[in-house]
């Protein structure tokens, strides 16, 4: 077995070690108090989590929790990556070193870094577990790897995949999921994506700042809007419904899991289901693309939150579209992410089949 001489790090957002509330309040403190999560002065964050929202809020979301713990592998979220991890280590080969983390909790960031330091590599590529980029996500993750590393020496050739929204081959894996529910049986197909504050997607860059609802982010990606978690999201959504061929009266995109009072991106996708249900919707077949795995966000929020309420509301079923988990095809697109980077961009192709990735 030859040595290691690739990095890979896959980052993914954490969970809870445990669904118990101490554990679940552990990972609400430490997800919270990030200031790119809450990005409010320190001092008021510091009141505002642990003082109102974590007190509160951990009782419940351990109830959550524990309603999608499995007795075996526990957390899907944590399951679900290290799957990832296990199987693209099989792909790659003993030419790489693929270690798993999590932006909170456990595995840490700090311990996949402390595994890597010591094997002297020649690279090290970071690829954050988030299609579309978000400060809240991506750049967390590229904050806390830079700020980890800073005290290193020396540094071997670092790179990292800031996004990959529009990714052919995760849009393949998304389509060939919703064609097992068969799409043109539902009434009304739904994007759901992970919500955020609006002042967060307007803080990308100069250019785009104020700009974001009339700059056209909704309909293109533009120089202004190219980190601009909205237009990415629709970015996707594009893809996804030319691969399936959804007409866009099909279809909304919509923003879920909102926090706190401030205004989030919208439509909510408890409004879209409260519209779809007075329009006599019965059927809905639902996509979160924002999520690489399925976890709290899919499996309790939209599959069972979601679907009781639009029952409540006169609706007969809400299905949700399985995600990537450990789907081969998006081991492969993971693999050439961890080859060349960000090769299989449908709208920015980089084609690395030189490099002898084959779909498999
Ligand atoms: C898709 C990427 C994500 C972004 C962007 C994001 C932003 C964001 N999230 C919160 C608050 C919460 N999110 C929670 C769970 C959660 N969030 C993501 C991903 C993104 N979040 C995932 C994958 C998960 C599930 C984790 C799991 O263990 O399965 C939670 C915890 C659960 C709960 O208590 O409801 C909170 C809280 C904010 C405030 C935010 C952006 C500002
Ligand atoms: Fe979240
Ligand atoms: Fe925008």
């Amino acid at each position: 077995m030859s040595k290691p001489n690739k990095g890979i790090l896959l980052v993914n957002l954490g969970t809870p070690d445990s669904p118990s509330v101490s554990d679940v309040r552990r990972y609400l403190n430490e997800f919270l108090m990030d200031g790119r999560v809450i990005d409010i002065p320190s001092l008021r964050r510091l009141f505002l989590v642990r003082g109102i929202i974590v007190p509160f809020r951990a009782p419940n979301s351990a109830k959550l929790y524990r309603a999608i713990w499995d007795k075996e592998t526990g957390s899907p979220l944590l399951h679900y990556s290290l799957l990832q991890q296990q199987l693209l280590q099989e792909r790659l080969g003993d030419e790489y070193h693929v270690e798993l983390a999590m932006r909170y909790q456990n595995p840490s960031i700090a311990s996949a870094l402390a595994k890597l330091r010591p094997m002297n590599l020649e690279s090290i590529r970071i690829i954050p577990l988030f299609p579309q980029y978000a400060s809240a996500s991506t750049g967390s993750v590229i904050d806390k790897v830079m700020e980890l590393m800073r005290t290193w020496h020396t540094f071997p050739e670092i790179s990292i995949v800031n996004d990959f929204y529009d990714n052919g081959l995760m849009i393949d894996v998304f389509a060939e999921n919703a064609l097992k529910h068969n799409p043109q049986t539902y009434d009304h197909i739904l994007f759901s994506y992970h919500g955020l504050p609006v002042r967060q997607l307007t803080d990308v860059e100069p250019s785009h700042k104020h700009h974001c609802e009339t700059a056209g982010c909704r309909e293109q990606i533009s120089e202004h809007s190219r980190y601009c978690y909205l237009a990415q999201c629709y970015a996707t959504t594009r893809l996804l419904a030319q691969k399936l061929g959804l007409q866009p009266d099909r279809y909304t995109v919509c923003f879920q899991s909102r926090l706190g009072k401030t205004p989030w991106v919208q439509p909510y996708t408890t409004d879209v289901l409260k519209v779809q249900a007075a329009k006599g919707a019965k059927r809905l077949l639902v996509f979160c693309p924002a999520f690489v795995s399925d976890c709290l966000e899919t499996i309790y929020e939209i599959g069972t939150e979601y679907a009781t309420e639009f029952k409540a509301m006169g609706g007969e079923h809400v299905q949700l579209v399985e995600s990537l988990n450990d789907h081969p095809l998006w081991i492969t697109a993971l693999e050439k992410l961890a080859i060349a980077g960000k090769h299989d961009s449908v709208l920015h192709p980089n084609p690395i089949d030189k490099l002898g990735v084959v779909a498999r």
